[in-house]
């Protein structure tokens, strides 16, 4: 797979001579959403921001599609690479609409394809052209503005897209909501990320590989979701993903019938468990249950049912397979 940025031995000391990051070399795989978690301070928007020179490097080099950013033009630069921010920064007297076209103006595109591409990116991520187009940012949920900043970075397609916890100012629900819409989409249209969060449920959540950075931008660990928290490769690490990490997990893995024992009918009532749904959606369902087994279905026939010895063996089979893989493999998409 090839690499879309890549970081090498990038040094970052700040006028005042605080060293943001120290020594960082990282490699960002062409398609992949790479997440940087690491406590406040580390130097995780200092990195992302050195990618589209709103931070100028103080040594070390960085690559875009195999040109080196500081040879590019820096406007022309950006145009490549997409940028959303927390609280998105839309123009607040421009309506929905305008603010998702700024760019495409910027490059003088015509008003056809403007209007065109602007409507299309509204679908996109879920807010309809008509009832959305002409509102103003004031009339929108923080939600719906944190849309309206995906759509404008997309708007003229660009293979990167930079995000600083671009849903930290969302309440919990509609920001699972937006998590899952946003990886839906970067899925489909096969767009680079590279995400900034603090918030480590959100990178294992939606990320091939997690880069975990500790201050100074060190690098502690560079892996997939499941072995960053199966296998903490430092106390830093370890430290981070805390003690919620086998909870973390079964969020990762599903339910499959080699899990299930067969159906006895004792389960009662209760919420449906399908073959395929998340292991967290299956051990809230167990916990429900006074019999300590739940009827799993397939399209409407019930296969199997699932007890706690079933959901530690595919939660042991996820850990399994993520140790038996090597720190620093390029994703494999599933999506
Ligand atoms: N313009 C600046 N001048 C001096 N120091 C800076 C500047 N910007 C950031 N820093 C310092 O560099 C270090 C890394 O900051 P950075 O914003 O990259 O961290 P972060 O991991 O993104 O933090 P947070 O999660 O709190 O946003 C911090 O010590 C910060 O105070």
């Amino acid at each position: 797979m090839a690499t879309a940025i890549r970081f090498e031995h990038v040094r970052k000391a700040y006028a005042d001579g605080t060293v943001a990051v120290g020594d960082l070399s990282l490699d960002v795989q062409e398609h992949e959403l790479l997440a940087l978690v690491g406590p406040s301070g580390c130097g995780k928007s200092t990195t992302l921001r050195m990618a589209n020179r709103l931070v100028e490097p103080t040594s070390g080099r960085i690559f875009l599609d195999g040109d080196d950013v500081t040879d590019v033009d820096a406007v022309g630069l950006r145009r490549r690479i997409g940028y959303v921010i927390q609280n998105v920064g839309l123009f607040p007297h421009r309506t929905v609409g305008q603010n998702v076209a700024t760019v495409p103006r910027l490059l003088g595109w015509d008003k056809a394809r403007t209007r065109a591409r602007t409507g299309e990116l509204l679908e996109l991520v879920g807010l309809e052209p008509g009832r959305y187009a002409r509102r103003y940012p004031h009339e929108l949920s923080g939600g719906e503005r944190q849309r309206v900043g995906v759509a404008r970075a997309l708007a003229t397609n660009p293979p990167v897209l930079l995000m600083d916890e671009p849903f930290g100012a969302v309440d919990p629900v509609g920001r699972r909501r937006l998590q899952t819409e946003f990886r839906r989409i970067q899925s489909e249209i096969g767009t680079t990320v590279m995400l900034v969060t603090h918030d480590v449920d959100e990178a294992v959540r939606l990320a091939d590989r997690v880069a975990v950075l500790s201050r100074g931008g060190v690098l502690e660990q560079l892996s997939d979701p499941v072995r960053l928290l199966a296998a903490p490769a430092s106390a830093a690490v370890a430290d981070l993903v805390g003690t919620g990490a086998a909870v973390r997990l079964l969020a990762l893995g599903t339910v499959e019938r080699r899990d299930l024992s067969p159906a006895t009918g004792t389960p009662g009532d209760g919420p449906v468990v399908r073959v395929g749904d998340p292991l967290d959606a299956a051990f809230a369902a167990l916990a429900a249950q006074p019999s300590g087994r739940v009827a799993v279905h397939e399209g409407d026939a019930v296969v199997g049912e699932l007890d706690a010895p079933g959901l530690l063996a595919a939660l042991h089979r996820l850990v399994d397979g993520a140790q038996d893989r090597t720190d620093d493999t390029a994703p494999v998409r599933t999506a």
